[in-house]
């Protein structure tokens, strides 16, 4: 999907995360405290992604990666499951103009399939517009599911070794890597989520298990780009060991 090879890190080089990914939680329960319909918190919280995606890129954080539609996300209300499939379109409609002046490169992960053509239209116009640009890549992760892309790679590597095109011993995490949507991607060194949960929920399983893990009361689209400076802070002193002394 990206083309190039998973970059590995250096120590010297962590000062500044390479790959932050964030679940926007909180969406609903802010508009519930404005007293407006649900789908104004998932507007504002797509404002909130334009600004997010502005100062990641002026920071030179080279992948964000946002959990936008999750696959449990169906069983939604189908309105809400309607507004929200308008949004990929909405967003690119205003802002793709900007991410190409910003050299920002659009990606997904997730069964795309599934989405209304008109949702797949806008982001595939969007990947295709921004595909040669070399900055900030921005991945919206949509109907994507943690277990599903781990399911999909065990599959395969099944058929691999019923085939006879794959001896069990040769399966290692690299391999593993290799057969995820992210295979290109580096791991996050850092996993956001907002709105006071404290789980995963089905995002990045696999990719997240070394990644520092940030949490925060703050609803999405109330999270400043200062509370991002601020857990970047934190991330730049907290000392990662990688399961070592
Ligand atoms: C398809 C569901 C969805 C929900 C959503 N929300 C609602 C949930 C979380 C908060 C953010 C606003 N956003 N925000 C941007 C996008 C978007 C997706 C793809 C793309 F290429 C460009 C923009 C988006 N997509």
């Amino acid at each position: 999907m990206f083309g190039w090879k998973k970059q590995k890190r250096t120590d010297s080089e962590k000062e500044l995360p390479e790959h932050i990914a964030i679940i926007m939680d909180g969406n609903g329960r802010y508009a519930k405290q404005k007293n407006k319909p649900r789908v104004n918190g998932h507007y504002e919280g797509m404002q909130n992604v334009k600004r997010i995606t502005r100062h990641a890129s002026d920071l030179g954080i080279k992948y964000l990666t946002l959990y936008a539609f999750s696959t449990e996300n169906w069983s939604r209300p189908k309105s809400e499951v309607n507004y929200l499939m308008k949004l990929p379109g909405d967003f690119l409609g205003t802002f793709l103009p900007e991410l190409i002046e910003k050299n920002v490169r659009v990606g997904t992960i997730g069964n795309l399939d599934a989405l209304p053509i008109h949702t797949r239209k806008a982001v595939k116009q969007a990947v295709d517009k921004t595909s040669r640009n070399t900055g900030l890549n921005l991945i919206f992760a949509l109907n994507y599911g943690g277990r599903d892309e781990l399911i999909q790679a065990f599959r395969t590597m099944a058929h691999d070794v019923e085939n006879g095109n794959l001896d069990p011993e040769d399966i290692t995490a690299e391999m593993v890597d290799h057969h995820l949507m992210t295979c290109t991607i580096p791991d996050p060194e850092m996993l956001i989520r907002t709105s006071g949960e404290y789980r995963l929920s089905n995002f990045l399983l696999w990719q997240s298990s070394y990644s520092e893990l940030f949490f925060t009361e703050t609803l999405w689209p109330e999270f400043t780009t200062e509370e991002l400076d601020q857990m970047i802070s934190q991330y730049r002193k907290r000392e990662r060991r990688f399961g070592g002394l």
